[in-house]
């Protein structure tokens, strides 16, 4: 059996102007966590937000009494030096701190000799967001095979797995997209491997695609304009636990 369905709104496709009050109806609707995208122009072709607004917004949502929690800020990192922030958004009150993969790699490169320092590397970088106090999930563009992370989530330390993975179902940088089902059995794969893994997927999901993704073992599922979109954004959220429970049943 899966660990426990995970509803997390993404709140790219709230309304910005009213953000603080959009998340707290978003709560109140159903939704167990957030999921806050933050984009910085580089790693994708947009730009959201960055610490100071998560630290207005999370005074609109009550932080959570565990990990994992009810309230969990679980911010989607999708910038080209993930290291630097971590410690802006720790205080601004983000509890799940999601990296990309291929953003720790090419900052990486770049490097002198190409070498993976404290800074770059996936490992240490997980062990660094840890030591901050916060929850470490490692994300995968499509494309990305889940085999980069075998070592990271059989590491023997704890500090250096992730608490999470997220698989991306689009291209990230763009709320809206359709649904790449191309990408799970990335998602069958890891659940096959790691039954207690909490595995989010992001991108495109909504009442017509989560079957399939509830299915393949997921169970922490982003939704934007699925839910910010919705007539009743209280009944989507509980369609959407519904199949993940009903899959993991
Ligand atoms: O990470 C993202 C884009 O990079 C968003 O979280 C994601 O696409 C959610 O939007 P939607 O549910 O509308 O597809």
């Amino acid at each position: 059996m899966a660990p426990k369905a995970i509803i997390a709104p993404s709140i790219l496709s709230a309304d910005f102007a009213q953000l603080g009050a959009d998340c707290a109806r978003t709560m109140d609707q159903g939704a167990d966590w957030l999921h806050v995208d933050i984009m910085d122009g580089h790693f994708v072709p947009n730009i959201t937000f960055g610490a100071p607004v998560v630290a207005k917004i999370r005074k609109h949502v009550d932080r959570p009494t565990e990990n994992h929690g009810r309230g969990t800020f679980d911010c989607h990192m999708m910038i080209a030096e993930p290291k630097k922030w971590v410690k802006e958004f720790q205080k601004a009150g983000c509890d799940l701190y999601c990296f990309h993969y291929e953003a720790a790699f090419s900052s990486a490169a770049e490097s002198p000799e190409g070498k993976t320092d404290a800074k770059t590397n996936p490992k240490d970088l997980i062990r660094y967001i840890h030591d901050c106090g916060l929850l470490a999930g490692i994300a995968l563009k499509p494309m990305t095979g889940v085999e980069v992370l075998t070592e990271l989530l059989e590491s023997p330390d704890a500090k250096e797995r992730p608490d999470m993975v997220l698989i991306m179902t689009v291209e990230p940088g763009f709320g809206g997209q359709k649904f790449m089902a191309s990408e799970l059995p990335k998602v069958q794969a890891l659940r096959q491997k790691y039954p207690d893994l909490n595995i989010e997927v992001d991108g495109g999901l909504g009442p017509g695609t989560i079957d399939q993704a509830a299915d393949a073992g997921a169970n922490v599922i982003v939704a934007g304009s699925a839910v910010f979109g919705a007539q009743d954004p209280a009944e989507v959220i509980s369609l959407l636990r519904n199949a993940v429970n009903k899959a993991s049943a």
